[in-house]
Order: structure tokens, then C-alpha cells, then sequence
């Protein structure tokens, strides 16, 4: 249970909140209010008065106000004078009123009095405020067609009803008016930010007044707004909602170092960055495609870096790279903890086969188990498959389109995930056809000069609702588009140095990386392919993974589920130890293993192995048969060319 003191902290913060909430809503709205406030002042006097004692002189004098009001309004009335006969009757209601409080105190008949005499007053002053209202935007538009600067015939003058609770709101709703010539509704959410201030904006009906229409004339508003700062708007949750922002200062305007791996598990998010709220940037990475775009040197590969890391860190994830830069320079410093890298077009290719291979056994596992999704840590290792350059790889290997597509629509479910990055989105680049985006929940816009580089990145019309990626100063800089997240907010990822990147990669390099399991796919010759394979990079003596390896200690069957019974960790390592010449079932039973002294219990687990293709035959020894471990990645058997699209078999 909370302490006693927290709770009433909370409590009075809740107070507070609930208090000052009311109170702006009463200074916005005071030109409403204000004839039921006065009448329940009034009211409220008289019970005070009530209270106090009322003498026999004093209702006479309540007697005679009243009796001089009424004569009053019959006056009015008689010389057909209404400003006189509608005084008199107002100050009759209010005298009676007045005096049935003081005489009966809190009671229904004063309650009566008291609500009569209120709706009588907002039956006088409605028309005349809407008139009064009515006239001074009539005179405002006027002015302004005169070329008459609102200063000139006086701030309250030209704009009563659209002076706020605050200094920002007036400018923002004046501002508004003089560039629309309709007030705009309401000005609600105003907060401050670390940033400076952000508002949500009712915008009128009319016939320029949508948000998309006044985010395309955002210059003029910053002009009309006249405050310092950077304006950024979009459009708000709802239609007719603008989002306001105005960036006084820039908190992102540092890079923001890498803090190391926020979790081990990636049914956790990544943190990616900080958003211009200071709050941390979390991408749900698993079962959510992730699209980054951007133009060259806005940091997509810083932001893959942060993203590969929390992968490798992950003790139920592996990451699969494909680089298609030249030399694999962005993604190569992460070879060792990769489970794969593709440098090559023809890698890339038989990379992707690889994982769809993945994603028909996972899917074929699953039926077998009847469920419907793959749990990383209970089923097997998630896969994230990154991908640089993704239009790069489109334009040499134009069949990995469909196989990237169709991997989109249904690798989420085995937990297989891609994290495309690409500088020129294209239709071409999601298949041919824009369909292709739809199918990645995530995405993330880092700085481009042409606004349709943000409508194919977030989709069409993004540009028009503020997802402006040409206003993003700084590299790293970026905005993050996802189910929960449907408003540009600027955020910057976090800088990985390359030591950073050279450090993490060592602390989490795979355990296995020199068997032949962990070997590269060897590719058919292809024109394309670098023929010289970039070098491994040298270990790190230090950086915030620290000097010392920490290698993945716990044994792992090639899917990468953890072999939990200690027995047959054993058995496994020593049909992994014999290597490919593989050992047969008697050298097994004679190393003497625990439990496995006879042929009989050899032949359980290994031909459960056998049926999941986790362990073959290797050939004879003699009369009796040899086995050895499948490798991790059976990419060697994936051995077509590039060009032969042909081959490539796609579910469906
Ligand atoms: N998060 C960040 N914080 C600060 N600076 C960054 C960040 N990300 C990138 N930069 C700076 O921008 C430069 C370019 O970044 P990066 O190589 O990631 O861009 P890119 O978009 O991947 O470029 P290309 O398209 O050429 O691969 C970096 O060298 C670095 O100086």
C-alpha cells in the first residue's frame, strides 16, 4: 500500500490540477459566466445577510428598492421608454431576489428567485453579446482590409472574446483571426513544454480554415504570432484540431550519447532517443516492421546502430544484417554478433530465402503446437533482419522485392521482424505499389528537403499534416509514426560512437562465431559482388560494454532455444564436437555420458533431433552410421543466383 503521505500528496496534487483546470476554464470563459456569477453573489449576499439578522428597517428598505424598481419598469412601460422598462424590471428581479435570500436564507423559494432572476439575465445579454461579438469582428475585418493595424484602433477593441488565459493563447487566437478572419473556436491543452509551449487549436468552419490549409500557411501565422521562436504545427487528433507548437529553444540541438542496452529481453522496446518532451523514445521492434527513411546524412544508420544493439543485447533475439553499401561499412563492425550478414546482392538474396525458410518452419512448428504466435524465450529466438539501402538492394536484386513483401505480410506471427532503411522511398521500393508501406507499423522519418519523401514514408497527405521532415535541423533527428504515436514530435536518437558500436559488438559476439555454423553463405559467382570481403574489425579495449567478451553461455539448438536439460546440453556438444565427420551412436554411448549409457537412450533425443533437422547423417563409419550437427544457417543449400527469380518459391 502507498504511504499515507503520498497518498495525500496526490490527493492535493489532484486538487490542484482538478482547481486550476477550473479556473482557466472560468478566465476563458468569463464573458459567459458572468451574469450567473453575479446572480449568485447576489444571492449569496443576501443569505450572508440572513444570517447576520435582518431588521424590521431593513425590510423596508429591501421593500422600498423593490416597490421603486417596479414603479420604474411601470414608468418604462407607460411612456413606451424600453430602456427604462427593462432596467426597471431587471432591478425589480434583482431587488426580490436580494431581499427573499435575505429574508428566508438558503431555501427553495430563494433558489427559485435566484434562477429566475439568472435565466432573465442571459435572456438580455445573449443577443446582446452575440451582436457586440458580431460588430467587432465586422469591425476587425474591416480594419484589416483598410490596411489598419489591430494596435491602431486598440487590442481590446478589435478583440474582445479572443484575449486568453495566458499571454501565449491571446497571440496564438489573435494571430489566428487576423490570418483566417474567424476566430477559432477554443484554444485548449495549452502546456508548457521543455521546449517552450504546445496548444491544440479548435479551428472554425469555414472556407480556409482546415488544419491542412493552415499548416500550408504556416509562415504567415509565425509572422501574425510575432513570438520568438521556431512555429511547427499538425494537424490534431481530431479534424478540425491544430497542434501548435512553438519551440523557443532547441533541447535536442546536442547529440545525446548512447546510455548501453536498456533491456535483455525484446518483449521490451527499444529506446531509441529522446523526444523534444525529454521523455524517451520506445519502438515496439517486435512483431512491428520498422520503415526508416531519410536523405543521406541524417543519421538512418545512427538510428539502425541503436536498433542493432538492442538486438544483439537481447538474450531471445538475433539480428540478420544486410548491408548493400559497398564493403558492408555500416552494418560490417556488427559481423560478430550478427547470427548473418549479407554484403552482396547474391548474399542478400540467399539471406532473405534463408528467413523465409525460417518463417515456413516456425509457421509449420507452430501449427504443429496449435498457436498462433511465436514467443521469443518460449519457442525460439526473435529474428530482427535489418536492411540497408533497401532501394539499393531493389534496383541489383529486383526479385527480393516480392520476397521482402510477402516476408512483410507474414513473417510478424514467427517473430521475424524487418527493419528496412532506405534514403529514396519509392513505390518501387515497396514492391511496386505503395501497399507494400502499409505493412510497416513503425516508422521513422529522419531529415529530406523534398516533402514527398515524408508522404512515402508516412503516408499520403503526411506532408499536409505536419510530418515535415525537411524542418529537421540536425542529423539524428527524426519523428516516429506508429499505432500509439499518430503526432509529429521531433526526437533525436541516440549517438552509438564507433567505439560504441565496436564495443557492443564484441561484448555480445556469438559464442559460435568460428564454426562453420556461423560462416557466411558462400554466393554463386555474381557480376555485382565485392571481391574482396571487408575486414573483421579488431576488438575493442574498452567502450561501455567493456573490455571483456561476455559470450553467450548457455548451449543453443540451432533455432536458437536454449537446450535447458543439462544431459543433453551434453549429448549435443559431443555430436557438435565431432564436427562434420560426424560420431555415430556407439562412440556416443561410449564416451559414458550421464544417462546416456545404452543405444537405446541415445536414440531418443537424437531422433527427435534427426525429425527437426537439427541434426543429418554424416556418412558411414565402417557398418554403422555417423551423425553431426545441421548448421545454424542452412544458407549453404540455398545455392541459386541472384537472377534466378525464378526459384524463388513464396507461399501463396
Ligand atoms: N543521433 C545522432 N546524433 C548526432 N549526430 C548524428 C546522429 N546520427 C548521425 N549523426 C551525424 O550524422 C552523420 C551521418 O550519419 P549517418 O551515417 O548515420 O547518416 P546516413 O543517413 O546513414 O547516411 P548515408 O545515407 O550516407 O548512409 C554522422 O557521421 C554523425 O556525425
Amino acid at each position: 500500500m502507498p504511504p499515507h503521505d503520498s497518498i495525500l500528496a496526490r490527493a492535493a496534487l489532484g486538487t490542484a490540477h482538478a482547481l486550476g483546470k477550473a479556473c482557466r476554464w472560468c478566465a476563458r470563459r468569463r464573458f459567459e459566466v458572468a451574469p450567473a456569477a453575479a446572480s449568485a453573489s447576489l444571492t449569496g449576499l443576501s443569505w450572508l445577510h440572513h444570517v447576520d439578522g435582518v431588521s424590521l428597517p431593513e425590510h423596508g428598505v429591501y421593500g422600498l428598492a423593490t416597490l421603486a424598481a417596479g414603479a420604474l419598469a411601470a414608468g418604462g412601460l407607460k411612456h413606451k421608454h424600453k430602456a427604462l422598462a427593462t432596467a426597471g424590471a431587471g432591478s425589480t428581479a434583482v431587488m426580490a431576489d436580494a431581499w427573499v435570500g435575505a429574508a428566508l436564507g438558503p431555501s427553495v423559494p430563494s433558489l427559485i428567485a435566484s434562477a429566475l432572476v439568472t435565466g432573465g439575465a442571459y435572456a438580455a445579454y445573449v443577443p446582446w453579446l452575440v451582436r457586440s461579438r458580431r460588430d467587432q469582428l465586422a469591425l476587425q475585418v474591416k480594419a484589416a482590409k483598410a490596411g489598419v493595424a489591430a494596435e491602431g484602433l486598440g487590442t481590446n477593441t478589435l478583440a474582445p472574446g479572443l484575449t486568453g488565459a495566458t499571454r501565449e493563447e491571446t497571440a496564438l487566437m489573435q494571430a489566428l483571426v487576423a490570418m483566417l478572419s474567424v476566430p477559432a473556436v477554443d484554444v485548449t491543452a495549452l502546456e508548457y513544454t521543455r521546449f517552450g509551449w504546445r496548444a491544440v487549436i479548435v479551428l472554425p468552419p469555414g472556407r480556409d480554415t482546415s488544419p491542412h490549409k493552415v499548416i500550408a500557411r504556416r509562415d504567415q501565422l509565425a509572422t501574425n504570432l510575432g513570438l520568438p521562436g521556431k512555429l511547427r504545427l499538425a494537424k490534431g487528433e481530431h479534424d478540425n484540431e491544430l497542434v501548435a507548437y512553438l519551440y523557443e529553444s532547441d533541447p535536442l540541438a546536442s547529440p545525446i550519447p548512447w546510455p548501453g542496452p536498456s533491456t535483455r529481453t525484446c518483449t521490451e522496446p527499444a529506446v531509441l532517443g529522446v523526444d523534444a518532451y525529454g521523455q524517451p523514445v520506445l519502438i515496439p521492434l517486435l512483431y512491428n516492421h520498422t520503415l526508416i527513411g531519410g536523405a543521406t546524412d541524417n543519421g538512418k544508420s545512427g538510428v539502425q546502430s541503436v536498433l542493432i544493439a538492442y538486438a544483439v543485447a537481447c538474450e531471445d533475439a538475433e539480428a540478420l544484417l544486410i548491408d548493400m553499401k559497398p564493403g558492408a561499412v555500416e552494418f560490417g563492425p556488427w559481423r560478430r554478433s550478427a547470427l548473418a550478414l549479407a554484403d552482396t546482392p547474391s548474399r542478400a538474396m540467399q539471406l532473405l530465402k534463408t528467413v523465409w525458410a525460417e518463417v515456413e518452419r516456425r509457421g509449420a512448428l507452430l501449427a504443429e503446437l496449435g498457436e498462433k504466435k511465436w514467443i521469443p524465450g518460449k519457442h525460439g529466438p526473435a529474428w530482427f533482419v535489418f536492411i540497408d539501402e533497401l532501394a539499393e538492394l531493389i534496383r541489383r536484386v529486383p526479385a527480393a522485392a516480392k520476397l521482402i513483401e510477402s516476408l512483410l505480410q507474414v513473417a510478424r506471427f514467427v517473430g521475424i521482424t524487418l527493419v528496412c532503411a532506405t534514403q529514396s522511398p519509392s513505390n518501387r521500393v515497396f514492391g511496386g505499389s505503395t501497399d507494400g508501406r502499409q505493412q510497416y507499423q513503425v516508422r521513422i522519418g529522419l531529415g529530406a528537403k523534398e516533402s514527398t519523401t515524408s508522404n512515402l514514408i508516412f503516408g499520403p497527405g503526411a506532408y499536409g499534416d505536419g510530418w515535415c521532415l525537411d524542418e529537421l535541423d540536425l542529423a539524428g533527428k527524426f519523428l516516429r509514426w506508429d499505432r500509439e504515436h499518430q503526432e509529429p514530435v521531433d526526437a533525436r536518437a541516440y549517438w552509438m560512437t564507433e567505439d560504441d558500436v565496436a564495443a557492443t559488438s564484441h561484448r555480445y559476439a556469438r559464442e559460435e562465431e568460428s564454426t562453420e555454423a556461423r560462416e557466411h553463405p558462400e554466393p554463386s559467382p555474381d557480376p555485382d559482388d565485392d571481391p574482396t570481403p571487408p575486414s573483421r574489425p579488431t576488438p575493442p579495449s574498452g567502450g561501455p560494454g567493456g573490455g571483456r567478451p561476455l559470450l553467450r553461455a548457455v548451449p543453443t539448438f540451432p533455432d536458437g532455444s536454449e537446450i535447458a536439460d543439462e544431459r543433453h546440453a551434453a549429448l549435443w556438444q559431443a555430436i557438435e564436437k565431432a564436427g562434420p565427420r560426424g560420431i555415430t551412436v556407439d562412440d556416443l554411448v561410449a564416451l559414458d555420458l550421464p544417462q546416456f549409457a545404452a543405444r537405446s537412450s541415445v536414440n531418443g533425443p537424437l531422433g527427435q533431433w534427426r525429425r527437426k533437422g537439427w541434426v543429418e547423417e554424416a556418412g558411414k563409419h565402417g557398418r554403422a552410421m555417423a551423425f553431426r550437427t545441421a548448421p545454424r544457417l542452412p544458407v549453404a543449400k540455398v545455392p541459386t543466383a541472384v537472377e534466378d527469380s525464378e526459384s524463388v518459391t513464396i507461399g501463396g
